[in-house]
């Protein structure tokens, strides 16, 4: 099943649990094999102590001669077998298990909050999302193989070795009872107890550090010239010290714990020994059975070393589910209708129907009663003061937001009855600070027009005036560099240009589009674009001058009112 098939049928649950279910079965195996492995040590002491014994006792009594040598001997290399070769199998069953969940857990994350972009995630910085999809996941991913397989596995191992002891001297049982609840859950419950608080603050610590990693990256050459390098690294210095104290933290309460299941398991073990004495002394267990009861506590207790550890992981996990939850669990801004329609065929007049706008929290509505129409192959520029809500508009109009009252139509039907997909798939846009990514300049046109032809590229770029700077490239495989590093902003503005012309939509919304350009260049690549339009709309946002016949109207918004100019 594809990832969207999921989201369409509905018959799947979209959870993060669900990405952990679908690899139940290795997950499971691994379970398992790591209760095989404990098994199998657990097993190899008991025996091998019992044996020992037994041996050295025999040979004190001079019955050595009919010990049996070999029943127990041949247990001892079959358990050690067994250890190796299921514990080579939980390592390569377990990493494999995990390093599929933590791919799923990617995509997962990717499909639920790509949805969210850009309106919700909007308000996220960069480096807190990079965060929660590396370090968060990888917190997650191991949730079952380093946390809950082992606890479930010295679970088993501890009812285990309480059968087994309860077979040999019931008392014995009782007192591996207690020390099983002690040093498996008493003590790591104790251990990991009030840390979520420094869990999540040891997650956010690395989203900072990571912020500031990334943000100092990408603006070097203004901190260079700004002289603020030195700054910027004391800042991240600080960060590192946080998270680094954050660590420690965590690191003191598993040492605590460790030390403290040491010392109960010298106690436990003292108990134990005494009380398999007593019952020897006392005739009720052989010697070999005696010191078996103490082999198997040691490796009990063994076992149960790794438990602090696997609760702190469980602990860690459940802390970085919370955060990722906090990210897919935003209602979108906009969200499909459960009865789609399906969008006019074009072309089709686009209308603004008395439409109301005003940011969430904020009270200024930047479109107040705006009305407007686009009939096909018309062309119209909106003007207005920086920050009068021209870029809002066109954000309403691609559906990133709905409107608070009045409606948007396209061919008399509502935006709101269509699927977000089948509308976006009519529009052609360049927002403000179109990004230009790493890859070459047929990777960037590409995004535009998946199937373009290399004879369809080269028009684009012949309409947008880059041809020849393409050419002196290499041609459209030349690398771009990333956020276009080879390219002067102007070349940039005009690839991403070429991109959204690469689109064959039947609207075009062009948010300053000549940014960037010279006079002359912006104005003979406007009046290029005009006539390479033909009938498709357009919705152009400018603050510059417009040669004539570009545009047949022109609008200034202001205070929330489109006027029609000239
Ligand atoms: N996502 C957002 N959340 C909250 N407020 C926003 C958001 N985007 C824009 N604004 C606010 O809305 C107002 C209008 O912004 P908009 O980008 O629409 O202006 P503009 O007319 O396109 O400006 P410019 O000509 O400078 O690009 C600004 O005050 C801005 O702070």
């Amino acid at each position: 099943m594809k990832p969207d098939d999921t989201k369409r049928t509905g018959l799947e649950r979209d959870d993060m649990r669900s990405v952990f279910v679908r690899h139940g079965g290795w997950l499971l195996l691994t379970t398992v094999l790591l209760f095989t492995t404990m098994l199998a040590g657990v097993g190899l002491l008991g025996l091998s102590g019992g044996f020992l014994t037994g041996a050295a006792l025999a040979g004190a009594l001079g019955a050595g001669a009919t010990f049996n040598f070999f029943s127990p001997s041949a247990g001892i290399r079959g358990l050690t077998m067994m250890r190796i070769v299921s514990r080579y199998l939980e390592k390569l069953v377990g990493h494999d298990a995990t390093l599929r969940i933590a791919r799923d857990l990617r995509v997962w994350f990717f499909r639920r909050a790509l949805p969210l972009a850009p309106a919700r995630l909007g308000s996220s910085r960069t480096g807190e999302l990079l965060a929660r999809l590396i370090s968060d996941i990888s917190d997650v991913d191991g949730a079952v193989v380093r946390a809950v397989g082992p606890l479930l596995a010295l679970v088993g191992i501890a009812s285990v070795a309480v059968f087994a002891a309860a077979l040999i001297h019931w008392p014995a049982a009782l007192l591996l009872v207690v020390l099983a609840l002690l040093v498996g859950l008493g003590v790591p419950v104790l251990a990991v107890r009030r840390g979520d608080a420094n869990e999540a603050l040891r997650a956010r610590h690395r989203a900072a550090l990571r912020t500031m990693a990334y943000e100092g990256l990408e603006g070097i050459a203004d901190l260079t010239a700004l002289h603020a390098r030195d700054a910027w690294t004391l800042q991240v210095d600080a960060a590192a010290a946080q998270l680094a104290g954050a660590d420690r933290r965590r690191r003191r309460r598993l040492i605590s714990g460790n030390m403290l299941h040491s010392l109960l398991s010298g106690l436990g073990l003292l108990g134990m020994l005494w009380l398999a004495l007593s019952a020897f002394e006392a005739g009720k267990v052989e010697a070999p059975m005696a010191a078996g009861l103490v082999f198997l506590t040691v490796a009990l207790l063994e076992v149960a070393a790794g438990s602090s550890l696997a609760w702190q992981a469980l602990q860690s996990a459940r802390v970085a589910a919370g955060r990722l939850q906090q990210i897919v669990d935003q209602a979108p801004a906009v969200s499909d209708p459960a009865h789609p329609v399906a969008v006019p065929t074009p072309p089709a007049v686009l209308s603004f129907e008395k439409v109301v706008f005003a940011w969430p929290g904020e009270t200024r509505r930047l479109l107040d009663g705006v009305d407007l129409q686009l009939a096909p192959g018309e062309r119209i520029a909106i003007r207005g003061d920086s920050g009068c809500g021209k870029t809002t508009l066109s954000a309403l109009m691609l559906r990133l937001w709905d409107p608070e009252q009045g409606t948007i139509r396209y061919g008399g039907t509502d935006l709101r009855a269509l699927l977000q997909d089948d509308w976006h798939r009519q529009i052609a846009w360049l927002p403000q600070g179109a990004p230009v990514f790493a890859g070459s300049i047929a990777d960037n046109l590409r995004l535009g027009g998946p199937n373009a032809s290399d004879e369809a590229m080269w028009s684009v770029l012949e309409q947008v005036r880059l041809q020849e700077w393409a050419r002196q490239q290499g041609g459209l495989l030349a690398w771009v560099g990333e956020n276009g590093g080879t390219m002067s902003a102007g070349q940039a503005r005009r690839l991403a240009l070429a991109r959204a012309l690469l689109r064959n939509a039947p609207l075009m919304v062009l948010d300053e589009p000549t940014e960037g350009l010279d006079v002359d260049t912006a104005h003979a690549l406007l009046i290029d674009l005009a006539a390479a339009l033909g009938n498709r709309s357009l919705l152009m946002i400018t603050h510059g001058e417009l040669p004539e016949g570009v545009v047949q109207r022109e609008y200034r918004l202001h205070r929330g009112q489109l006027l029609q100019l000239g």
